[in-house]
């Protein structure tokens, strides 16, 4: 093999990696970033850059291989560690691996077992794909397995890792999920916001019916409409007209280029002996951004207390309004900083939008493409709803074929395919093997999904599957179906995820007739990521279904 294909292979999966060990927040604008030749330009630059330093660096690559080398051999993987392929000295199977982490683990586990093993530069990786070994590493060892695997820039990007995602098990992490689900995204606190959410959608039909006719871009759409709903329900009004424009705008190019960031491939993170030398930039650039966001929020919440002094602000019931009252009154030995209430508006931001934005993309997909579907979707908004009104949040628990639809969109492509990996606090034994303590676990929930033993027919979207079988649902309880997780990590805005799905898809599909333009071929392809998303955007052209044009305003 040539030293530019070795190099290449290399490239490719390292960035397949990256994906996969990043924070939660992979975003739609990945899929430019995960090239492997920008990872090679990108390094070569940083490299060639230190022309002069050429002999100190060589010297300091030979230093730093015999060390890993060392350390890998002397880590080696004990006789009694999970079964796995083969690896090179130094990279481990860093170089064997496939951009899509999810199917390709699925490969492998048909022929190492439901539980493998994978060095990764000097990471040691654990793949589990059956539900018997999810249930030991998320319920019968769920405070060992309650870590995670924080990467060099998602550290960054999160306060130093002071939000849920990232924070450890432990009091901290207790106070910050007792505040976000208790609190926030609980199903009292989010009715008191219904309003901020509704003014969004019906903006959205707004600008779909101004589109009549014309092919949109639906992904595209739901990605703006849900990240407008998320910071409609953080800050509410507290910015008004071309203000709020301006905020907004600069606020999505934050959030687009640090998770653009936040997908690449970056060395420090396969060995990180080398982070102190940020090779790539990566920590240098995410540092800047992570100053934007914060300028951002610095800015939003002075010109709330400013407003709060002044008593403007007395029946504001925004997200931001409850943080600062809960931070000023809190005297718990775990106290909320604003470092605290940062970091949680941030998970609100990065964890909700994408994730609850590609699976109503993925749905509309599907229902768009199978007409019994769409028929049976809006013959049940028709019957509870009625044409000559529009569809309100308080419809969607009327609505269980909607449901359904959901859950079987969740199971055939769940938005975080691998789970965000744990790691567990002590080594531990998990289905007769032992795990070292601080490996990187991924959870397969995608092959559960799609195994055949578990389901008929795993790969037909088959939403009435779920209409009789109501045990399963998002709890986190059946390890057959988990697209939320399980056990204390177990996803933070489940309740928040289902309104903004079922209200969403309810709104469009009950609004709009929906056909793909002539001559576009179905394809439900998907790309992975740690967020899992459509290859191919889905484009569509909406016809108005309702009697009384009235009712788009
Ligand atoms: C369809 C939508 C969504 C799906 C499928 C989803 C799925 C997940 C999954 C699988 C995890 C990791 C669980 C684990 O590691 O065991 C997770 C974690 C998390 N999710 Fe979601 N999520 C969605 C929407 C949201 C929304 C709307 C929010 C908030 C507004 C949110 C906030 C979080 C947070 C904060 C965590 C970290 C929890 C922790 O580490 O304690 N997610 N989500």
């Amino acid at each position: 093999m040539g030293k530019s294909t070795t190099y290449n292979s290399f490239l490719i999966n390292t960035v397949s990696f990256s994906l996969s060990s990043r924070s939660l927040y992979d975003q739609r604008n990945l899929r430019m970033l995960a090239l492997p030749q920008a990872f090679f330009h990108n390094l070569m630059d940083s490299i060639t850059q230190w022309d002069s330093l050429a002999p100190l660096f060589l010297a300091f690559c030979g230093i730093f291989a015999v060390a890993c080398y060392a350390w890998i051999c002397y880590t080696k993987p004990s006789s009694n560690q999970p079964p796995g392929p083969p690896g090179l000295p130094l990279f481990g199977n860093l170089l064997s691996l496939d951009p899509e982490l999810h199917s390709y683990f699925t490969s492998l586990s048909q022929t190492y077992g439901p539980i493998f093993s994978l060095r990764l530069g000097t990471k040691f990786a654990i793949v589990v794909s059956s539900p018997s070994i999810s249930r030991q590493v998320l319920k019968d060892h769920d405070i060992t397995f309650a870590n995670r695997d924080v990467s060099v820039a998602g550290r960054i990007a999160t306060y130093g890792g002071n939000d849920i995602v990232w924070t450890p098990y432990g009091p901290e992490w207790r106070m910050l999920r007792k505040v976000c689900v208790l609190k926030m995204l609980s199903n009292t606190s989010l009715d008191s916001v219904y309003q901020l959410r509704r003014n969004e959608i019906r903006k959205t039909v707004g600008y779909l019916y101004s589109r009549v006719g014309s092919p949109v871009d639906i992904g595209e759409q739901m990605f703006l409409t849900v990240l407008n709903v998320i910071t409609n329900m953080i800050w509410g009004g507290t910015l008004e007209g071309d203000e709020r424009a301006a905020v907004g705008t600069e606020f999505r190019e934050v959030v687009a280029h640090m998770t653009e960031l936040l997908g690449k491939p970056n060395l420090s993170d396969f060995f990180s002996g080398l982070a102190w030398f940020d090779f790539q930039g990566v920590e240098k650039q995410m540092r800047s951004l992570a100053r934007q966001f914060d300028e951002i929020f610095e800015k939003m919440i002075k010109l709330r207390l400013e407003k709060n002094n002044k008593g403007e602000s007395e029946q504001r019931k925004d997200f931001l309004q409850f943080l600062l009252k809960l931070k000023d009154e809190d005297d718990s030995k775990t106290p909320l900083t604003m470092t605290n209430v940062k970091a949680l508006l941030m998970n609100m931001v990065v964890g909700g939008s994408d994730t609850s934005a590609n699976t109503i993309e993925f749905a509309l997909a599907h229902i768009i493409n199978e007409p019994e579907v769409m028929r049976r979707v809006q013959e049940e908004l028709d019957s509870v709803v009625g044409r000559e009104k529009i569809a309100e949040e308080s419809h969607i628990h009327k609505l269980p074929y909607l449901l359904a639809v959901m859950k079987e969109t969740l199971r055939l492509h769940p938005a975080v395919p691998l789970l965000v990996p744990h790691c567990p606090s002590e080594t531990t034994t998990v289905g007769g093997y032992t795990i070292p303590k601080g490996s990187c676990v991924f959870v397969n929930v995608w092959a559960i999904h799609r195994d055949s033993t578990i389901w008929d027919n795993p790969l037909k979207f088959d939403p009435s599957r779920f209409l009789d079988d109501a045990k399963r649902d998002f709890s986190g309880n059946d390890f057959d179906y988990f697209p939320f997780g399980s056990g204390r990590r177990i996803c933070a805005g489940i309740a928040m995820a289902e309104r903004t799905f079922l209200y969403s898809v309810a709104t469009l599909m009950h609004s709009f007739d929906w056909k793909v333009p002539e001559g576009q071929e179905f394809d439900m392809s998907e790309k992975f990521g740690i967020v899992l998303k459509k290859k191919v955007p889905l484009v569509a052209v909406p016809t108005p279904r309702l009697s009384n044009t009235a009712l788009y305003e």
